[in-house]
């Protein structure tokens, strides 16, 4: 069998070097946690003089003393968190921002959270505010609820998770607390009862979308649309009864994508769009390089998973340096059979003091199975482990005793563990029946694993699949395939939702709904592409002619 045709792409930032710190600036706001400032507006007369540390990277000090500790653990900010401090902090605009895995973007989101904060005008924090943080899988809301929950309680913000696997049901639940924490499906679900809770959605002014390149996904895309649109639509009610509520601020991030102004336009307001950053890969801390492999096979599904077992080997040999590696299994079983016949091909050699630590790790692991692969230096993780075998595991791997760790993509998702080498062997996984490709968003958070900041300088990620899939996850991780709107597959369902709900009560109601949505801008970029040929670009008027001949049964 031929195989490996590669294509790699690699990008040149070197490590960011910092200077001796400025501390001698006095902080701006002298520890104040609010300023005079009103909900919501531009406050410029709060904005303190820039401080930084080293060409162009702005200092933690310059923030009020109480968040500061917040980032107690960076030198100072990144380059990218740098660029978009002054848009994110200093000003209560829309921001959407792409940028390469691993480049800070939580930082963003904090930062727009502590900008709602300071511009309150009392101290005492009550609970006329909400912010509503959006991510794609539950694994990342109880990550950033983990961190969010212990650096905001502090400030007397208290977090909620609100995720398929939480017995919330009602959005009265959400009263004692500020940040909601959850994805598009269940935000979906609590807000079809909108009217029951219209002084609580009223409340909503800060929604962070996490990994928003989910809109090209066929089937969360649209829900992640709607929610948004609902979220504008309301909005939109509300001020129009009362013209004093503050602006909801959308502010969005994702991977590296070409059509950055399509999102701002989306999340922008009815004046302008929003503010946008398109951070190239050369502002990776770590430079990553990433390597499409494709192999022939006549096989599919489960017989290519074992058939790249046997080309793992080679792999690692090539690009790990030596350093951790992490490998992507498609399923639980794969995950054991991978590590087998790895076991097999490859020696790992230890200092006699990793054999000792390595054996008394490998000494309180329960599945016998493990054990014995964990031995010679390869750890399984997965979800059918117990929790203290999966625990000692990742330690092992953490403290380098374990040089290759086989995982189900799950891991990416969920735990924190950075290698110096991922490896995603093969691109799909075995789900609802059968095989199916990963979502860009499941590869890209895997490919994110790559580079360890406090240890590496450059990191690599591989993804092995079949030689005719290998253009899509090289323009894939390029970066270069623009983001599409799914919502014209679904859309008499998703607009019926709203017309039930009463988010949509007429024709114009429709038309307003129609332009809140991501189709709307992509639509008016690309008719063709959206089955609209006969439509001119940004003509409402026509789209308005458009749902005038639905049928009374679909609006
Ligand atoms: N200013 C900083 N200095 C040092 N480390 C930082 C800084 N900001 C963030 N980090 C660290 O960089 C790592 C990546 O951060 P983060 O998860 O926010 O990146 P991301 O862009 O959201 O990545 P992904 O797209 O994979 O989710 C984290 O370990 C974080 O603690």
């Amino acid at each position: 069998m031929a195989d490996s045709q590669e294509t790699a792409f690699s990008d040149h930032s070197g490590p960011i070097s910092l200077d001796g710190e400025d501390d001698t600036t006095p902080a701006p706001e002298n520890g104040r946690l609010f300023s005079s400032a009103t909900v919501g507006s531009d406050f410029p007369h709060v904005r303190p003089r820039p401080l930084y540390v080293d060409s162009g990277l702005r200092s933690i000090q310059e923030l009020p003393e109480a968040y500061r500790s917040m980032f107690k653990d960076y030198p100072c900010f990144n380059r990218v968190q740098s660029m978009v401090m002054d848009d994110v902090l200093y000003s209560a605009e829309p921001l959407v921002v792409t940028a390469p895995t691993g480049s800070g973007k939580t930082v963003l989101f904090e930062l727009a959270i502590i900008q709602l904060l300071m511009s309150y005008e009392k101290a005492s924090i009550n609970n006329d505010f909400k912010i509503v943080y959006m991510a794609p899988v539950k694994a990342l809301c109880s990550e950033k609820l983990h961190d969010w929950a212990r650096k905001f309680s502090r400030l007397n913000i208290n977090c909620i998770e609100v995720t398929g696997d939480s017995d919330v049901a009602d959005l009265n639940h959400l009263n004692r607390h500020h940040i909601v924490l959850t994805t598009p499906e269940k935000w979906d679900s609590l807000t079809r009862r909108w009217r029951d809770h219209s002084a609580l959605m009223k409340t909503v002014r800060l929604f962070l979308i996490d990994e928003v390149h989910i809109l090209n996904e066929e089937s969360r895309g649209p829900t992640l649309e709607a929610v948004v649109s609902r979220m504008k639509m309301l909005q939109q009610q509300q001020r129009s009864d009362n013209h004093s509520l503050p602006t909801l601020r959308f502010i969005a991030v994702s991977a590296t994508i070409p059509n950055v102004e399509d999102l701002a336009q989306w999340l922008g307001t009815h004046e302008k769009p929003a503010k946008y950053f398109r951070m190239e890969e050369s502002m990776r801390p770590v430079q990553l390089k990433k390597v499409v492999k494709g192999y022939d096979s006549n096989f599919g599904g489960f017989m290519f998973d074992v058939h790249l077992s046997y080309k793992l080997k080679q792999v690692i040999s090539q690009y790990s340096d030596g350093k951790p590696t992490l490998v992507f299994c498609s399923t639980r079983k794969s995950v054991l059979a991978t590590a087998q016949v790895l076991s097999k091909m490859i020696t790992f050699s230890f200092t006699d003091s990793q054999k000792e630590a390595l054996a008394r790790i490998c000494s309180q692991i329960v599945d016998n199975k493990i054990r014995e692969l964990a031995k010679v230096g390869i750890g399984c993780h997965h979800a059918g482990l117990t929790m203290t075998d999966r625990n000692l595991l990742e330690t092992a791997f953490r403290d380098s005793l374990i040089p290759v760790l086989m995982a189900t993509s799950t891991l990416a998702m969920g735990v924190n563990l950075p290698a110096h080498l991922v490896v995603i062997k093969s691109t799909q996984y075995y789900g609802n029946g059968g095989y199916q490709d990963y979502s860009d968003s499941q590869l890209l958070q895997m490919i994110g694993r790559a580079g360890r900041p406090q240890f590496d300088t450059s990191a690599v990620a591989v993804i092995m699949t079949k030689s005719s899939c290998e253009q899509k996850y090289v323009r894939l991780t390029a970066g270069t395939e623009p983001i599409q709107s799914s919502l014209h597959r679904h859309l008499v369902e998703y607009l019926n939702a709203e017309v039930v709900l009463g988010t949509v009560r007429d024709i114009p109601g429709a038309v307003d709904w129609m332009r809140s949505t991501f189709l709307f801008v992509r639509a008016n970029r690309h008719p063709k592409q959206y089955g609209l040929s006969d439509l001119c670009a940004g003509s409402a008027v026509k789209i308005n002619a458009k749902l005038q001949v639905l049928r009374p049964g679909q609006v």
